[in-house]
């Protein structure tokens, strides 16, 4: 936990020929990622588009895919954390923090530094022994987030992160990120957020109806939509 990487590394090389959920009716077809070490590759498409099935396919939570799915990094760890909160009722934010600390095996010494870190960044101090239950949909969303950055992993796969977080918290997400990348963390994130998207990602990958309709950085994207210059939100409307 918590090394640093060799720049340029793959943490996460993704081959999907086809995936999909029943049988003969894949939803996406030949999508390729590489992560890097330290980069942010951003996930956008329309709704619809197949950003959460291809995350699933990575996960290998899909029953029909044809995929190969290699991560990579000093210890192969992921972080995934998902759109809608998952939780347990009965646990407080801090016992979900110790749980995951304690399925990673992590040292006490260890969990307490790096937990109350994160309480502190995501301003949660006060409802560490909280349910997360009481909690709005924004305070359950940081708490996911709190429990992907505690284990430090060689790769975040995050689903749409801004949609329920406030301005502050957002900013709060983007610097532990960028911390986070300055380790050596890669990051494949989904988002339809596409301002933010345009000014945090490094690579870009644009799927449109179960396709990667392009893919690199915002300079490949716009020199694949035929408008140089132009924002990520105008390379997508022509793309897709
Ligand atoms: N559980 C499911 N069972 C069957 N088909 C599904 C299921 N989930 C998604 N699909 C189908 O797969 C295709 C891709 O959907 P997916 O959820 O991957 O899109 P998305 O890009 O994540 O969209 P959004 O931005 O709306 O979250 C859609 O045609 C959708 O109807």
């Amino acid at each position: 936990m918590g090394g640093l990487k060799v720049p340029d590394e793959s943490v996460i090389q993704v081959h999907i020929e086809e995936a999909g959920y029943e049988a003969g009716q894949p939803r996406i077809r030949d999508v390729d990622i590489d992560v890097r070490a330290g980069r942010l590759t951003g996930l956008i498409g329309p709704n619809g588009a197949g950003k959460s099935t291809t995350i699933k396919t990575i996960l290998d939570l899909l029953p029909h895919a044809k995929a190969d799915i290699k991560f990579g990094g000093a210890s192969g760890s992921y972080a995934y954390v998902p759109e809608q909160p998952v939780y347990y009722d009965t646990l407080t934010l801090w016992e979900h923090l110790g749980l995951a600390a304690a399925v990673y095996g992590m040292d006490e010494v260890d969990f307490e530094r790096e937990a109350s870190h994160l309480l502190e960044k995501f301003r949660m101090n006060e409802v560490r022994d909280h349910l997360p239950g009481s909690f709005s949909k924004g305070m359950q969303q940081k708490m996911m987030l709190m429990i992907g950055f505690l284990i430090r992993p060689d790769v975040y796969i995050v689903d749409e992160p801004f949609i329920g977080l406030d301005p502050r918290a957002t900013k709060d997400f983007l610097g532990l990120l960028e911390e986070e990348r300055r380790r050596g963390a890669g990051v494949l994130m989904s988002t339809h957020v596409l301002d933010t998207a345009e000014r945090i990602c490094d690579d870009f990958i644009l799927i449109s109806n179960g396709h990667v309709a392009a893919s690199g950085t915002l300079e490949a994207i716009r020199e694949a939509s035929g408008l140089p210059g132009a924002s990520l939100f105008d390379c997508f409307d022509k793309l897709t």
